[in-house]
Parts: structure tokens; sequence; C-alpha cells
């Protein structure tokens, strides 16, 4: 009898969104991993423009006259001309999970030359718990072939319900516009076996081109912040959103995991236009990661959008000084919030739904 195919995990429970200004070409090396799943399909720029999707796979398409047409005036929200615009597939999607991924970004293959199924990695890496609140120094203990090293505390062994799956990069390296200028030619070709918990506490550099998370969990945190066409400041919008979603994670006991999977990045930017898109946000940030250090959320936040909300309340009062941007991005963090609640009234995410008891 024919081997039954297995069903691949979560088919029904995961969309994949893609930011695009290019046809998408790329998803035929993606075929053999993505073709079973829903895809979101994000276009910036040129709404008139028509995108090529390659036959077979699922998929809807929003341009820029729908996300205007679906949000009204909260289309305010929703980055144009930058690839935060991916956000938007994030409130639309009705499922549990989401995984992103840039369009330039390929099938790698790991050290014995196997292609990484990068989706079914981070499908694991979200199944399983996170450690945030003590360091396993065998990496995650929930792998095979790996657990708990001696010390730790069986009473934490549980763990904490996984919110992000945060994946890298071999090749082009997302290095920011003067490090890729000092380093032209340099190639991530190291291929680390590991994926570890980001510890409570600690903040990390969120990139948006190989990550998947809970959207019941962390959802309404994942807004890639005001970028691109009318703003000051480009590339910082996946770096916003996990610092908000770090910040988050932490207060509700959720957990980030980093590492594998790798994806095989081809395309390195400008970095020149990177500079001018950065340059600003790297002096910014010296001044921002210390306010997301300090902030404390009261306890009364239970839900993912009271925290964001007191989040925005946050900015608007401490980083305005900087620039007034800041109150443009804190009104923004509002509105996106009201979009997500209008998008998902009782859907994943909902505000009324206190995120599931971490296990
Ligand atoms: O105006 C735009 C430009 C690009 N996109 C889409 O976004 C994805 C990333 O674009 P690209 O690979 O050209 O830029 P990178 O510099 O490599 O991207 C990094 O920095 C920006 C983001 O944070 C990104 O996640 C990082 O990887 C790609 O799918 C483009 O088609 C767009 O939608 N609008
Ligand atoms: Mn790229």
């Amino acid at each position: 009898m024919a081997e039954q195919k297995a069903t691949p995990l979560l088919k029904d429970e995961l969309d994949i969104v893609i930011p695009t200004i290019r046809n998408l070409d790329f998803l035929e090396m993606w075929r053999p991993f993505f073709e079973p799943y829903h895809l979101i399909i994000v276009q910036d720029g040129d709404p008139s423009k028509v995108i090529k999707v390659p036959e077979g796979f699922d998929y809807e398409l929003y341009n820029r006259n729908d996300i205007n047409r679906i949000l009204g005036p909260k289309a305010s929200c929703i980055s144009f001309k930058d690839s935060a615009c991916r956000c938007f597939g994030y409130m639309v999607s009705k499922k549990k999970y989401i995984y992103t991924i840039d369009d330039d970004c390929f099938v790698a293959k790991d050290p014995t030359g196997k292609d990484i199924n990068a989706l079914e990695q981070h499908i694991k890496n979200l199944l399983s718990p996170s450690t945030p609140h003590f360091f396993n120094t065998l990496y995650d203990p929930y792998r095979e072939g790996a657990d708990f090293v001696r010390g730790y505390p069986f009473s934490m062994r549980e763990g904490s319900s996984t919110a992000v799956s945060h994946g890298l990069w071999l090749n082009i390296p997302d290095y920011d516009a003067p490090t890729q200028l000092v380093k032209p030619r340099e190639r991530n070709t190291r291929y680390v076996d590991a994926v570890l918990t980001i510890p409570k506490g600690t903040l990390f550099p969120m990139c948006g081109m190989n990550l998947g998370f809970n959207r019941d969990l962390i959802g309404p945190a994942m807004y890639f912040g005001l970028m691109g066409d009318g703003q000051p400041i480009g590339r910082y919008d996946d770096m916003w959103a996990g610092w908000c979603t770090k910040v988050i994670c932490d207060h509700l006991n959720l957990g980030i995991k980093t590492g594998l999977p790798y994806i095989w990045h081809s395309k390195a930017s400008n970095p020149f236009v990177n500079l001018k898109k950065e340059y600003k946000g790297i002096y910014w940030q010296e001044d921002i990661i210390p306010f997301f250090q300090a902030v404390k959320l009261p306890k009364e936040c239970t839900t993912v959008q009271q925290c964001y909300l007191e989040l925005a309340k946050e900015v608007k009062a401490k980083l305005s000084e900087i620039d007034p941007y800041f109150t443009k991005l804190a009104d923004a963090m509002v509105t996106w919030i009201e979009a997500w609640d209008e998008l998902n009234p009782t859907g994943p995410g909902a505000s009324s739904a206190a995120p599931a008891a971490a296990k």
C-alpha cells in the first residue's frame, strides 16, 4: 500500500506572510515546504504593479489599495514603501501561528548538505517550551539529544510557553549599514546547531527576515513600527517590534528563542541607501534601549493589548523628547491595536482573551 504522506505540521493553523515589491519566483525553491500552507502576500509600493505568484500556491494578496479599503483611516499605521508593511498580514490572518520571510531568502543547506526546512524547525521551536528564567548551558533542553543539565531546578523544567522563534541567516548576515560598509564582502558561513531561549530581562535585535511567532500569545505586539515613506527612519521596524515584544513576553512569562533555523539570505541591500534609512535610529537607539530596559508594566496588564497600550503611553511620555516622531509612533501603536481588535473581535489575540496560561 502506498505510504501515507504525513500531514504537514500546523497545516491549517499557520499562515506564511511575505512582504514584497517583486515577483515571487523564490517560492519555487520553497515549494516542497511551503505549498501545503496558506500564504498572505503583502504587496508594497505601486498597487497597480502585478505581482506574479507561482502556480499551485494557496494565497491571498493585499496591495495598498486593499489596506486602505480594509482599514480606512487606520491604514495610517501601516508603513508604505518599507517591509514593515508585512504586519498587515499578521492582522488579517485568522490563524494561530505566523511565519514571515523575505523574498530574497532561500532554502539553506545544513552541514550534511541537506536542505533545511526552516518552517518545520520554527514550528518545533514554537511547539516546545522556552527557559527564560534559568539558562540551560546545553542550549534548548527540549530538542532531540539534549536535556536539562545537572543543577537545573526540577521545579523550573516545565518552562514557559514559546511566543517567538527567531531564525538566522547564512550568506548575507543582517548587519547594519556601517558594518556592511566596512565589511562589504563578509559572509556568514558559520552554521551553529543551537536553539537558545533569550533570558528574561534581556533585549535582542529581532530581524523580520526569518521569523515565526504564536499569534494567539503575542500577535498584537508584533507591530512593525512606522517606517518608509514620510518617516525619518527605516530598517528599525522589526527591531521596534522585537523590543516591545520582548518586554511584554517578560511580563507575561512567555519565551523567545533564537538560533536554528537558518535560511540563505541572497541579496545585500545597498549600504548607502540603508545608511540613509538607519542613521537616526543608530543614535536614537542609545536612548531607546535604556527606555525599554526601564519599562515596568503594571500587574493589571494581563493581555497583550493592555500591555501594548501601556507601552504606547510610556513611549509618548518618555521618548517624544528625542524626536516628535515618537509621538507619531505612539499614536500609531494605539491605532494598530484598535485596528487589530476591529479585525479580530473574538479571534486569536482578541483583547478579551488573556494569553493562554504559560505551561
Ligand atoms: O520598500 C520595500 C522594500 C522591500 N520590501 C520587501 O521587504 C523584504 C526585505 O527587503 P530586502 O531584502 O530588499 O531588504 P534587506 O535590507 O535585506 O531587509 C532587511 O532590512 C529590512 C527588513 O527589516 C528586513 O526584514 C531585513 O531583512 C523583501 O521581501 C522585499 O520584497 C518591501 O516590502 N518594501
Ligand atoms: Mn534581504
